[in-house]
């Protein structure tokens, strides 16, 4: 696919005069050369038409591929038309363009270098702050400036932006059309954020910290159990269980136990469905994923119907459906039509569920292969960590003032999310033409707020690439948005505080348990995955101290 894709770039170079002419004297070859050129981007441009052509008819619900089509004539039009400023730098939007560009980055994501190098590689092309590259028959502007991030994600926080959240129609389907995450509207964004938001309080994030420390310690201890040289462990594997479960039980805390295992097995279906060609049929992966969200449904239909029969009231601690339903119910008696319907708080079950688990999982992956990476600071950290809460206190549950004096772990879970940047980017759909960091954007472009590219730049942070936590000494030194691990404004990451409460308890039980190191020093990267994350999922050699 590597060289298949070298070939399709060089061809498209040549017939924009970027390379060299063929050598004289050999006009017979040319041709033949010039014939399988024009044979392979003929391909190329075809089976990108064709692909979107089938995306659209697949997922096409309620409008017409040709009223689609004739939304596409005005933009063309307009893009030609607004000449005060220059559009961001970046290869055309002829027709084989479009076909090499959606290629490569295609081409990237079943790679082992990831879907970012496909960004990278072109913000190294056309230097900051940003470029433009035509994907997937729309027109993509990424731009990692901390300047841009601000007038886009701030504007974003009063619901006064040019912009609404753009997300893949595929993804809706899956998550369901009332997801906090695909909610483009702003005023529907705002009411069930509104909803949704209060159940993140200081008794829930205390419960939530009390509940993932015990199942971390578990899970510990059996690796304990396991014995010296017998335990290696896959880290991705532990995150994802022990992440869902805590979740899972946060959200709906009375599911039995064979349907919560059902549960794990399905949502890693919807997620799986995420990036898979929306296809609906039998035996594909976007089918699977859409019936693993029926049955998702279905569980948790029955949930609100058996709470509805035995009325669970509102008091004491309630897992975070009964707060929805409770809340709900009030509003409706006092006839606010503000309140969430079942459909409502069950698409959004589900998001909170598929938002925390993966990321949240994969990040703590990523930090423990950096300090696996980094013997010396593993070492400091233990001895920090061990200081801290002696060894005699490991099997009380660490409480949130514990974890608040962690500062220097608290640094190593903020250097981890940088160096990881889950989230590589957030996408924005322009709702009119503007101007972003100077550069002339048009109604309809997807502009990506690239906070990868930030958190690597060097005239932001020193040696961008090395892993040190104490970069985070002199918080003040920070520039404003460029540290974007949980977005900001409006859309800022409701589990950005649970996230680093997992991983700061996952980290202090892990450094003050065992030593540990890489026991696969494969660092490719998952194809075809939402985030960046190894492909080996991280195994470790631990070593109990
Ligand atoms: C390390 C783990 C996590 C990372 C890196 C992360 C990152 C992000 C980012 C960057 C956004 C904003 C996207 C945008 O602006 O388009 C976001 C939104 C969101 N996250 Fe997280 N997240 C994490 C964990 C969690 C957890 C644990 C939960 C809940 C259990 C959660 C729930 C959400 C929700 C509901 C939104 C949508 C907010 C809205 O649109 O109003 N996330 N997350």
């Amino acid at each position: 696919m590597e060289g298949m894709m070298h070939q399709f770039e060089a061809a498209a170079c040549q017939s924009q005069g970027l390379l060299p002419p063929p050598a004289a004297g050999a006009p017979c070859f040319s041709l033949v050369v010039a014939v399988a050129v024009a044979a392979c981007v003929f391909l190329l441009a075809a089976s990108s038409s064709i692909y979107r052509f089938c995306v659209a008819i697949v997922s096409s619900k309620n409008e017409s591929l040709l009223l689609k089509l004739r939304a596409r004539i005005p933009n063309r039009r307009r893009q030609d038309s607004n000449t005060n400023a220059r559009p961001p730098p970046g290869r055309g939007s002829r027709w084989w363009w479009r076909a090499v560009e959606t290629l490569s980055f295609v081409a990237a994501n079943g790679s082992g270098r990831g879907f970012y190098s496909f960004v990278e590689s072109r913000h190294r092309r056309h230097g900051p702050p940003c470029f433009r590259a035509p994907l997937f028959g729309a027109t993509h502007v990424f731009v990692s400036s901390p300047a841009a991030a601000r007038s886009l994600l701030a504007a974003e926080a009063h619901h006064a932006a040019g912009f609404s959240k753009r997300y893949v129609r595929t993804v809706a389907e899956l998550l369901g059309e009332h997801s906090l995450l695909c909610a483009a509207d702003h005023a529907a964004h705002r009411a069930l954020r509104r909803a949704v938001a209060p159940l993140f309080g200081a008794r829930a994030t205390a419960t939530f910290a009390a509940a993932f420390d015990g199942l971390t310690r578990s899970i510990m201890r059996d690796w304990s159990f396991a014995g010296a040289g017998a335990a290696v462990v896959v880290v991705l594997d532990a995150a994802l269980g022990v992440t869902f479960e805590a979740i899972c039980d946060m959200l709906v805390a009375t599911l039995p136990r064979e349907d919560k295992r059902r549960l794990q097995e399905d949502v890693l279906a919807v997620t799986r469905a995420m990036l898979a060609f929306p296809l609906r049929l039998p035996g594909t992966r976007f089918h699977a994923g859409l019936r693993a969200r029926g049955r998702i449904m279905d569980v948790l239909r029955r949930q609100i119907a058996a709470r509805r029969r035995h009325d669970h009231g509102g008091d004491g601690d309630m897992d975070f459906l009964q707060s929805l339903l409770v809340r709900s119910q009030q509003q409706q008696s006092e006839n606010d039509e503000a309140f969430l319907s079942d459909e409502q708080i069950l698409d959004n079950i589900l998001t909170l569920i598929i938002a925390g688990q993966v990321t949240t999982a994969t990040a703590i992956t990523w930090m423990v292969k950096y300090i696996a990476d980094n013997r010396d600071f593993q070492e400091t950290l233990r001895s920090v960590q061990l200081e801290l809460v002696p060894k005699q206190h490991q099997d009380s549950p660490l409480t949130l003032q514990d974890l608040s004096s962690m500062d220097l772990a608290y640094k190593t879970v903020k250097e981890s999310l940088r160096m990881a940047s889950i989230v590589s980017w957030f996408p924005r759909v322009a709702l009119e033409d503007c101007q972003v960091a100077g550069f002339q954007i048009n109604k309809g472009w997807i502009v990506n707020i690239d906070a990868r590219s930030m958190h690597y730049d060097p005239t932001i942070y020193d040696n961008p690439t090395v892993f040190d936590p104490s970069r985070f000494n002199g918080e003040d030194a920070k520039q404003p948005y460029s540290y974007l691990v949980f977005g900001a404004g409006g859309r800022t990451c409701l589990g950005m505080n649970l996230a680093k409460i997992m991983m700061l308890i996952f980290l202090h039980r892990l450094v003050t348990t065992f030593r540990w190191e890489m026991a696969d020093k494969d660092t490719s990267l998952e194809k075809w995955a939402m985030f960046p994350r190894l492909k080996n999922g991280c195994p470790i050699h631990l070593t109990p101290i």
